[in-house]
């Protein structure tokens, strides 16, 4: 546990130019790809936080070489083996991601992480495991600890898949698909959250040269070779949130470096979500995104299905707007690294909105700000969600505020430097 953080207060315009680590998502699918692929690989800039060292240790364990270069990482495959256990700390994509790449394996496979990492689901991936013949022990719900016995080869094919809990149910057997003697042929038997992110993972696979399609039914991937690739990973755009956010709060300005110009990223929906929010949205010369605040932050009535993850941060700034928001399509978050839903009724209540939980959302209306002590609940995005909060409620302390190591580890110092303050004036 590390200590409560009393959060930066700070009601002026802020003004500031940011720059971003990379993304998690993308690094953690460079990391698989190149982990399979018919060669080394040299990822340039990827992320460096909890999630993608523990996915880096992870396939070492499996027999992966991964050495760094300066800022790098040089992949080199290697023959995949057990008997191992994995910690996959709090990593969706480490538990979705991973044991489709265990199953190529020779041996067991044990997956296990945090008490939280227990909880959450993943029933749709050991079922389309299972279904493809590879052996998984498991407490009958699919859920860590569980482990793959995997002989070295999956036969591949036809399988139904139920992703409605997690899109990286799906990514994750598209990510390994290529080994598979015969490739797969997914089938979604309902809906699907986050479809950027499996775009993402079909872009990135399809950059490896593997050929992906997509059916009437889910996606289609042909066995075959993945190429190995150096590339490099772009900035990780959903913790650009809390930044641009700062500008709506505040009534200033903040740009972000190194905006894409195309990208899967589901943060790239900021400057939409951001713009109908009042703020002035526009890329500068040198390839910002740069983010201007209003009077007032107007409220948001919106499917976020799509783009989850952001909704924390979001949600934040609902309770600060001048009228009663509706985000909807999120019910998966339930599921996430703790049951956002609950956690934001929690948080937005202690300084003073009104929330109203629906099965798959929230009914935000902002009330008279208090302060309040908070929690992190073990979760990186609530941590920045409450620094957004702080910034003009008065008296926001969040407890165990380490919970950032999971994407992005020096938050803390890159807030403070956001408000052009010095880390240790506030924590
Ligand atoms: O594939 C990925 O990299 C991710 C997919 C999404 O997961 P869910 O579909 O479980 O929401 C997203 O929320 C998560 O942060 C990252
Ligand atoms: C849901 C998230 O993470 P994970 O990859 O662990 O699912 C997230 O980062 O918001």
């Amino acid at each position: 546990m590390t200590p409560a953080w009393p959060v930066p207060h700070h009601p002026s315009p802020v003004d500031a130019v940011v720059g971003l680590p990379g993304s998690k998502s993308l690094t953690a699918r460079a990391l698989v790809l190149a982990a399979l692929a018919d060669g080394p690989s040299r990822l340039v800039r990827p992320l460096r936080a909890r999630d993608t060292d523990l996915m880096a240790g992870a396939l070492r364990a499996l027999g992966v070489r991964i050495v760094e270069d300066g800022e790098d990482w040089l992949v080199t495959p290697g023959t995949l083996h057990g008997p191992v256990t994995v910690d996959a700390g709090l990593a969706g994509t480490i538990l979705r991601f991973l044991p489709p790449v265990a199953a190529l394996a020779d041996g067991a496979v044990t997956v296990d992480g945090d008490v939280r990492l227990r909880e959450r689901p993943n029933a749709g991936l050991i079922a389309a495991l299972r279904a493809l013949d590879v052996e998984v022990d498991d407490d009958g719900r699919g859920r860590a600890p569980f482990t793959v016995r995997g002989t070295g080869r999956v036969r591949g094919g036809a399988v139904t898949v139920d992703a409605s809990e997690s899109s990286q149910i799906v990514s994750g057997l598209l990510l390994a698909a290529a080994r598979f003697d015969a490739g797969i042929d997914l089938a979604l038997t309902g809906g699907v959250p986050s479809m950027p992110h499996v775009e993402m993972t079909v872009t990135t696979l399809r950059e490896h040269g593997v050929d992906v399609e997509a059916t009437d039914r889910g996606w289609r991937v042909a066995s075959g070779p993945v190429r190995a690739l150096d590339r490099v990973v772009e900035p990780d755009l959903s913790n650009a949130a809390p930044f641009l956010a700062a500008a709506l709060v505040t009534g200033g300005q903040v740009t972000v470096r190194d905006w894409p110009e195309r990208t899967t990223q589901p943060g790239a929906q900021l400057d939409r979500l951001l713009a109908e929010m009042g703020a002035e949205v526009a890329r500068t010369a040198d390839g910002g995104l740069r983010v201007t605040g209003g009077a007032a932050i107007r409220p948001l009535v919106a499917d976020l299905g799509e783009v989850g993850e952001l909704t924390p941060v979001l949600a934040a700034l609902c309770a600060l707007a001048d009228g009663p928001s509706r985000l909807t399509g999120i019910g998966h978050l339930r599921g996430h690294e703790t049951d956002r839903l609950q956690a934001l009724d929690e948080v937005l209540s202690a300084v003073g909105a009104r929330v109203r939980q629906l099965p798959d959302g929230l009914e935000i209306e902002p009330g008279p700000s208090r302060p309040a002590q908070l929690d992190s609940y073990a979760d990186h995005r609530m941590v920045m969600a409450a620094a957004v909060l702080g910034l003009v409620v008065e008296g926001v302390t969040v407890a165990d505020p380490g919970a950032v190591t999971k994407t992005l580890p020096d938050f803390r110092e890159r807030w403070a430097g956001l408000l052009g303050e010095r880390i240790g004036a506030h924590s």
